[in-house]
C-alpha cells in the first residue's frame, strides 16, 4: 500500500488578534486530528514567501475580501485533509467562535445521514463554528447557512456584472442548480456548559464537474466571455453574508428571513404525497398535501385538501426527503 504523506494545516488570521491566537495554538499543540496520517501545523506568516501552489486556496486573497467582525477571521487551511468537519467539531473548545477550516481536497468528506461527500479539487470544502444558547432555534441555523451560500453566489455575480446563477435550496440542506445538486450543508451540534456548539460544513461544486455539475460549468454556458468564480471569493462573500443574516436571525427570529428563504427554496406550493395510517391504524394510505412553508421547529408546514394544517417529517428511511413523508396534525 502506498504511504500517504503528512498533511499540513496552515493557521492564519485576518488581524493581529487572530494571528496571535494562531501562534499560541501552534505553540500549545492542542489540536487533535482523526486523520491516519500526521498533521503538521504551521503559520501562514512562516510560509508566505515560499513557492506556493497556484491551485491551492489563496489565503491572502480570501482575507482581503473578508469584511466580517467575527466569522471566518481565524482560518485553518490544508491542501489535503480527512474532513474539515472533523477538525472543527473535534477541536471546538480550542477554537474561537467563527473559526473556519478549509481544504482543497478531503479524503473522508462527510455528508448527511452518514453519506460520503465526494471532495475533489475545485470543490469548496469548509466547516466553521457557531455557538448558540437557545436550543429552540438551533435546528433553524442550517437554513441561515444555506441562504448565506445562495446570497453569496448572487452577490458575486452582481459585483462581476454577470448573469445571476440561480442556486436554489432543496429542503432541508441541498443546493441545486439546473436541476442537479451542486452543494450541501451539514450541521452537527453538541451541548456543553449550557451552550450548543454547532459545526457547520459546506461543500459546493465550484469548478469540479464531477460528480454532478458545478457553478463554473453553468456560468460558461450562460456568459459569452469567460468568467470563473473563485472559491476564495465565494467563502469570503459567504461569511460577509452569513454574519449579517445571523445577526437578523438572532435579533428578530427566522421569520424575518422567511420571505428571502421562500424565494430561494424550491417548495412553495409544491404538492407532496404523505403516508397516513387509516382509522384502524392497520394500513398506510397516501394523501396529497401542499407545502406552505416551515414550522417554528424547522419542519415543513403543509395543508391538506380538507384545509387541515400539518407538519411533515421525513421517515428517516429514504434518501429523498420527499419520499415517505409522515405528517403530524397541527391544532
Ligand atoms: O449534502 C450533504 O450531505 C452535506 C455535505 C456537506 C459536505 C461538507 S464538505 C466540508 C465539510 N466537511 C465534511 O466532511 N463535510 C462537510
Amino acid at each position: 500500500m502506498e504511504a500517504e504523506s503528512a498533511s499540513v494545516l496552515v493557521l492564519c488570521g485576518k488581524s493581529n488578534v487572530e494571528n496571535e491566537f494562531a501562534l499560541s495554538l501552534k505553540s500549545n499543540n492542542v489540536l487533535r486530528f482523526l486523520d491516519s496520517n500526521p498533521v503538521s501545523i504551521c503559520l501562514h506568516s512562516e510560509i508566505r514567501n515560499l513557492h506556493c501552489d497556484s491551485e491551492g486556496f489563496q489565503v491572502d486573497h480570501y482575507m482581503d475580501v473578508l469584511s466580517t467582525s467575527q466569522f471566518g477571521r481565524f482560518l485553518m487551511y490544508s491542501p489535503r485533509l480527512g474532513s474539515t468537519h472533523d477538525v472543527v467539531s473535534h477541536n471546538f473548545g480550542e477554537l474561537p467562535i467563527g473559526a473556519v477550516c478549509v481544504a482543497d481536497v478531503q479524503t473522508k468528506g462527510r455528508g448527511r445521514s452518514k453519506n460520503v461527500w465526494e471532495s475533489p479539487k475545485g470543490c469548496l470544502l469548509f466547516s466553521f463554528t457557531i455557538q448558540m444558547e437557545d436550543g429552540r432555534v438551533v435546528p433553524l441555523v442550517q437554513y441561515v447557512v444555506s441562504l448565506a451560500v445562495t446570497e453569496a453566489v448572487k452577490d458575486i455575480c452582481q459585483k462581476k456584472g454577470i448573469q445571476h446563477l440561480d442556486v436554489k435550496i432543496k429542503w432541508p440542506n441541498d443546493l441545486y442548480l439546473d436541476g442537479l445538486k451542486v452543494g450541501g450543508i451539514l450541521c452537527t451540534s453538541t451541548y456543553k456548559s449550557n451552550k450548543f456548539n454547532v459545526s457547520a460544513g459546506i461543500g459546493l461544486n465550484v469548478s469540479n464537474e464531477k460528480p454532478t455539475t458545478c457553478l463554473n460549468a453553468t456560468l460558461q454556458k450562460l456568459t459569452p466571455v469567460a468568467h470563473e468564480l473563485q472559491r476564495e471569493d465565494i467563502m469570503a462573500a459567504f461569511f460577509n453574508k452569513f454574519e449579517d443574516l445571523y445577526t437578523v436571525f438572532m435579533g428578530q427570529g427566522f421569520q424575518s428571513l422567511e420571505p428571502l428563504y421562500y424565494k430561494t427554496w424550491l417548495h412553495s406550493g409544491q404538492r407532496v404525497i404523505v403516508q397516513d395510517k387509516n382509522d384502524n391504524q392497520d394500513q398506510v394510505v397516501e394523501n396529497v398535501v401542499t407545502i406552505q412553508g416551515l414550522t417554528p421547529s424547522g419542519y415543513l408546514l403543509a395543508i391538506s385538501e380538507d384545509g387541515q394544517t400539518c407538519e411533515l417529517h421525513p421517515d428517516g428511511n429514504s434518501l429523498d426527503f420527499f419520499k415517505g413523508l409522515i405528517r403530524r396534525k397541527l391544532a
